[in-house]
């Protein structure tokens, strides 16, 4: 019976099935400080142990502050961090401390520490586990109920297995246009519903052409589409990424290769079928901004905020009460609408392409007057890599601030945030109302994007810049 290769990995973990639920082993499970206090009580309570530690990792990502990480000067912030250092030696599980040279973004360094593996199963308490699905590996988000079950079982239950829906993206992605763009513009066809009840598996050639960074943030998005995880079979591009010499966990010499044999087997059969499947053509698309508060609501930079007769009726209530919130009037040029912020960074765009694609915009332009830009590196290591290529240099002559690793201005968690009626651009991923601070507007871009509105302080079509 042919196969997807989502149910090639589920099968591979099930460990026992009832009628309604089935048991799965879990490779990997990630921990950060917010969402695993209580689940660590829980086991303190129980008296039970970390049933797998060497599977267990943990860093500080949330809370910590991104200009000076060794002040964290809110208290529940340090509370935080300093319960999850002391479960982490209470259990004995290795923590990727703030300046261990490891810290940074839990879905970031995953990936960088070789942790992330085709065809195994990886939690953790957070929504945007699914990016580690861009190395073929079921990747979800537990809640901490659930975090206390896997780290005394290194199991979980599940609900019935989840459909799968192919997302089918064809032709190339146009120069200026980034990774960002696609999910975006996935999101926009499919809706927030769009993927509930289904892992969704992304392919086709413009999929292929993506690096594991473009890779990452296709599948970090699959969940504001509403979908369980995302995934995207590995081949010679993950291969090659989890070969480099800086990936401890990664398996070596003689193992990998037979790793990677294995690996080659877990891509969808050319017979499958998935439950539902969107094609998308990656040639047709132009820049992407959302407009309003949910990733949904996204046109095309050379687009107006939409008009209430463009919306289907469904959609016109909650539009009325997003344009009021962001602000905005409708039938706008988005190119007419000024900002006031700036933020490149998070698990969705704060790797070093992201940070590549925005020095090459900032390359002899200036942040706009009145602007803020705050460029944050997903990890400690992604601002190492950037200092060896003299990233900081071109974003600090820009005028942007470059800072630590960290969540940062993603969710208003530490002291990065908007102030009430700040716009932003944001390489982020959620755009509700209060996401990034009481009363600030969101807008969702790229991180070209992102850092062309830095330097237009509007958003501009970031191909007009570089075609110059
Ligand atoms: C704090 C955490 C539980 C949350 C999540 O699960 O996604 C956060 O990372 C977010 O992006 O909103
Ligand atoms: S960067 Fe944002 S989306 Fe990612 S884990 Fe942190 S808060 Fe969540």
């Amino acid at each position: 019976m042919p196969e997807t290769l989502f149910q090639k990995v589920w099968n591979r973990h099930v460990l026992s099935t009832t009628d309604e639920a089935t048991l799965l082993y879990i490779d990997r499970h990630l921990v950060h400080e917010v969402t695993s206090p209580q689940a660590f009580d829980g086991l303190r309570l129980a008296g039970r142990q970390v049933r797998r530690k060497d599977l267990t990792f943990a860093t500080i990502d949330h809370n910590v502050p991104t200009d000076d990480q060794l002040d964290i000067r809110d208290l529940l912030s340090r509370r935080q961090i300093e319960t999850l250092r002391a479960n982490c030696r209470e259990f004995g599980v290795t923590l990727y401390d703030i300046k261990s040279g490891r810290q940074g973004i839990v879905h970031v360094i995953g990936p960088e520490l070789g942790l992330t593996l085709p065809g195994t199963t990886i939690v953790c308490g957070d929504s945007h586990t699914s990016t580690h699905g861009a190395f073929g590996a079921l990747a979800f988000g537990i809640g901490t109920s659930e975090v206390e079950h896997v780290l005394a079982t290194q199991t979980l239950w599940q609900g019935r297995r989840p459909r799968s829906l192919g997302v089918e993206v064809t032709g190339t992605l146009p120069d200026g246009l980034e990774p960002k763009d696609i999910i975006l513009a996935v999101i926009r066809a499919i809706g927030t519903g769009g993927g509930t009840g289904s892992v969704i598996e992304y392919y086709g050639p413009a999929i292929r052409a993506l690096s594991m960074e473009g890779r990452m943030t296709v599948c970090n998005m699959s969940i504001e589409a509403g979908a369980r995880a995302g995934l995207i079979a590995a081949d010679d591009v993950t291969f090659e990424y989890l070969a480099r010499k800086d990936r401890p966990f990664a398996p070596k010499g003689k193992a990998f290769d037979e790793a990677v044999a294995d690996w080659k087997t877990l891509a969808t059969d050319p017979d499958a079928v998935h439950d539902a499947h969107v094609k998308i053509d990656a040639s047709a698309l132009v820049p992407q901004v959302t407009w309003g508060t949910n990733p949904a609501m996204t046109v095309d930079a050379t687009g107006h905020v939409p008009t209430l007769a463009e919306l289907p009726p469904a959609q016109r209530d909650e539009a009325a009460r997003a344009f009021q919130y962001m602000g905005l009037t409708p039938g706008t040029p988005i190119s007419e609408i000024p900002i006031d912020v700036v933020f490149i960074g998070s698990c969705t765009n704060g790797r070093i392409e992201d940070l590549r694609a925005a020095a090459h915009v900032f390359q002899g332009r200036h942040v706009a007057p009145g602007v803020r830009a705050l460029v944050v590196p997903g990890s400690e290591q992604v601002r190492s890599q950037a200092h060896a290529e003299g990233l900081d240099q071109v974003f600090l002559d820009a005028g942007a601030e470059w800072r630590q690793a960290g969540c940062s201005m993603c969710l208003a968690m530490n002291p990065d945030r908007l102030q009430p009626g700040q716009r932003a651009a944001s390489t982020s991923n959620r755009n509700f109302e209060g996401r990034q601070g009481p009363g600030g507007r969101t807008h969702l871009v790229s991180a070209a994007m992102a850092a062309a509105a830095a330097v237009t302080g509007r958003f501009t079509d970031v191909r007009r810049l570089l075609a110059r």
